[in-house]
């Protein structure tokens, strides 16, 4: 659906060159919502606005839905936006128009007749739930409505692919919470292909089918959501990741104690696996961290145990062959 073939974006100024994303290959298949994650600076803005050119590669390919945007020509780049919606952190609305003509902006664009325009704005309109907003400005309304407003401008040409730019950066968390919910509906729904990028792990934990790691503008790391969060390999996913998290305290395990992490993932994560094998291995446990939660809705615990007395690794032979995935610490 969306491929990035060796893309490069460099910027020059009085300071140097800087390469802000570098030779980078991605592809996001049909479908799916995809996350683009990384510290300030990795080049995840850059990254993104490749995609629908905002921003012009100095080198490399940029394909969507079959057509190389790399390639077009201004009209035909026109047209081809139209099928790539995008929506911002801050929210860029027209601040003197009403919300309505701020949804009919691009379907005026794009000449459609006006009775058309006020039929699919009254359609859009509704299914943001922004029906009674039609006639204010965007000041009079509420972050999370704004982004809703962003979002029914966003689909009014009916887009294959929605690209969200720290969509939710400027939302609270309960905020954030309604765009991603209204973000899963529409990739289910209407079968959208959805690339974010953000800085706020939480966002990625929730909605993204797969991520990529964006470090000095290139991919360190890529894979499904749940293998890069429960497993990372690079030290800035890993860094990211610890966030907010509470380190574990070694020190409290009982002397000569036996550590693993364990990573439990789909149902068995419900099941009690670790009371049975420690029951059978004759060994004791102690929990020092541990986290039982959903990325992407599939269920998943992570928990670093101190294994003592019996047969430790008995009992971590037995986890593993149960399919809990066991590390050593
Ligand atoms: N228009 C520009 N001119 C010069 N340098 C730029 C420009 N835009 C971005 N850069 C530089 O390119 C690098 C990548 O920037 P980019 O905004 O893509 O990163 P980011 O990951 O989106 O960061 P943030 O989360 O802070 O927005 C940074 O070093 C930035 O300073």
């Amino acid at each position: 659906m969306i491929r990035l073939e060796g893309v490069t974006r460099r910027y020059r100024s009085a300071a140097g060159d800087r390469t802000a994303v570098d030779a980078v290959d991605l592809h996001v298949a049909r479908g799916e919502v995809f996350g683009v994650v990384g510290r300030s600076g990795a080049g995840k803005s850059t990254l993104i606005r490749a995609i629908n050119r905002l921003e012009t590669p100095d080198a490399g390919k940029v394909f969507v839905d079959g057509r190389e945007i790399t390639a077009l020509n201004a009209a035909d780049l026109r047209a081809a936006r139209r099928r790539i919606g995008m929506i911002f952190q801050h929210f860029n609305l027209l601040n003197a128009k009403t919300i309505e003509d701020n949804v009919a902006f691009p379907l005026r664009l794009e000449g459609r007749p006006e009775a058309e325009v006020k039929a699919r704005v009254k359609e859009l309109l509704a299914q943001l739930g922004l029906a009674d907003h039609a006639k204010k400005h965007p000041a009079q309304l509420s972050g999370g409505q704004k982004q809703r407003v962003g979002i029914a401008r966003a689909l009014a040409c009916g887009p294959s692919v929605l690209l969200c730019d720290e969509a939710t950066s400027a939302l609270d968390p309960e905020t954030t919470e309604d765009i991603l919910n209204l973000l899963d509906g529409l990739n289910r729904d209407l079968g959208l292909t959805i690339v974010l990028i953000t800085h706020q792990m939480e966002v990625v934990r929730r909605v993204c089918d797969r991520v990529a790691v964006l470090k000095d503008g290139k991919i360190v790391e890529q894979g499904a959501t749940a293998d890069v969060f429960l497993h990372p390999q690079h030290a800035v996913t890993r860094a990211m990741l610890a966030e907010g998290e509470e380190g574990i305290d070694a020190s409290v395990a009982p002397a000569g104690a036996r550590m693993a992490r364990l990573t439990f993932r789909g149902p068995s994560t419900y099941e009690p696996e670790l009371s049975r094998v420690a029951r059978t291995a004759g060994v004791d446990y102690s929990i020092l961290s541990g986290r039982i939660s959903r990325i992407r809705g599939e269920p998943y615990g992570q928990m670093t145990v101190a294994f003592t007395g019996g047969d430790a690794e008995a009992a971590l032979a037995q986890l593993a062959a149960r399919g809990v995935v066991v590390e050593a610490v």
